[in-house]
């Protein structure tokens, strides 16, 4: 369990103001708007940056007590990596193992098997797509198999199938441990995450279990299909997805009342949760 009180960090124009927030273990996705303060949270959790105000708390125990024991326990990985261009993977994962000082062989292996990453072991860094470094960076932050684990937009540039197996990997990996994601495709998350923290400007706007995430929604999301005309006259801004069909324009969108005859109650997605509390407020078809 991680404990935030009373933070207070100003950052910009915004202040990260955090009266009393308590993460469980299991998978949370972080989410917001760009500029809410999701990296700034994480940078914080990650002890990269200490809150100008208030306090965290990780296990009952705060960062000042014993700083490098709480870090040797911490995994960051943020979202623009940087990692020693001219080394060869397999070079790089044990000089910073050895660094940590938890070098093990097997440990590497294993890792590089996890995130497939077996046919670069010999590869410079440089030499490497985008995807696959992100796939060392994850494997670097995991060596010492930390306790605490937070990640900054993870997938970025990962295709399809790497996506599904760093889901898949993270859900595991955060049973009986705290890993904090911030994304913003939550969809892919669905039967991973475990939680869900909401940043709107700073502020927390929901924390709590995905179910509650989705089912208490302020207003509805609709489905169905619709006709050009009532499409134009629709407000772009309830509209969560569109799709030209030849019988019509196949919406899904954010209404309070049944916004045209022909349209359905759909169950919402994380993503449809996100929309309605995101912009949900001020755009609704009644
Ligand atoms: N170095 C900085 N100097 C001044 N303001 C900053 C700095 N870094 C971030 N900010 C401001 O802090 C606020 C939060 O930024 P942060 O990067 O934490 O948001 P975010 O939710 O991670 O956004 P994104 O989704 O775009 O990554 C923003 O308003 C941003 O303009």
């Amino acid at each position: 369990m991680i404990m935030l009180e009373n933070i207070r960090h100003p950052m910009g124009e915004l202040t990260l103001e955090i009266g009393k927030l308590r993460i469980p273990p299991g998978l949370t996705l972080l989410v917001g708007a760009n500029g809410a303060g999701k990296t700034t949270l994480l940078e914080l959790l990650a002890t990269l940056q200490l809150p100008r105000r208030g306090e965290i708390l990780y296990r009952q125990r705060s960062a000042a007590e014993d700083l490098p024991l709480l870090r040797s326990q911490i995994g960051y990985v943020p979202a623009e990596i940087e990692l020693y261009e001219e080394m060869k993977v397999y070079r790089l994962l044990a000089y910073l193992a050895e660094l940590k000082g938890v070098y093990h062989r097997e440990r590497i292996d294993a890792l590089l098997s996890d995130f497939r990453l077996i046919p670069y072991r010999n590869h410079k860094i440089k030499l490497l797509s985008l995807g696959i470094r992100r796939r060392i960076a994850l494997a670097q932050a995991l060596l010492a198999a930390p306790y605490f684990l937070f990640l900054d937009e993870p997938l970025n540039a990962m295709d399809t199938a790497e996506r599904k197996m760093a889901i898949s990997y993270l859900s595991r990996y955060a049973g009986g441990r705290t890993v904090i994601a911030a994304v913003h495709e939550m969809n892919e998350w669905d039967e991973a995450a475990d939680h869900v923290i909401w940043l709107n400007r700073g502020k927390i706007g929901f924390e709590g279990g995905t179910r509650r995430w989705n089912d208490e929604l302020p207003l509805e999301v609709w489905e169905g299909l619709i006709t050009r005309e009532q499409f134009e006259n629709c407000s772009q801004r309830n509209m969560i997805h569109f799709r030209e069909m030849a019988e019509g324009i196949y919406v899904r969108l954010i209404g309070g009342n049944r916004p045209f005859p022909g349209l359905t109650l759909a169950e919402p997605t994380l993503e449809d949760a996100y929309f309605v509390r995101q912009y949900g407020r001020d755009s609704v078809v009644r």
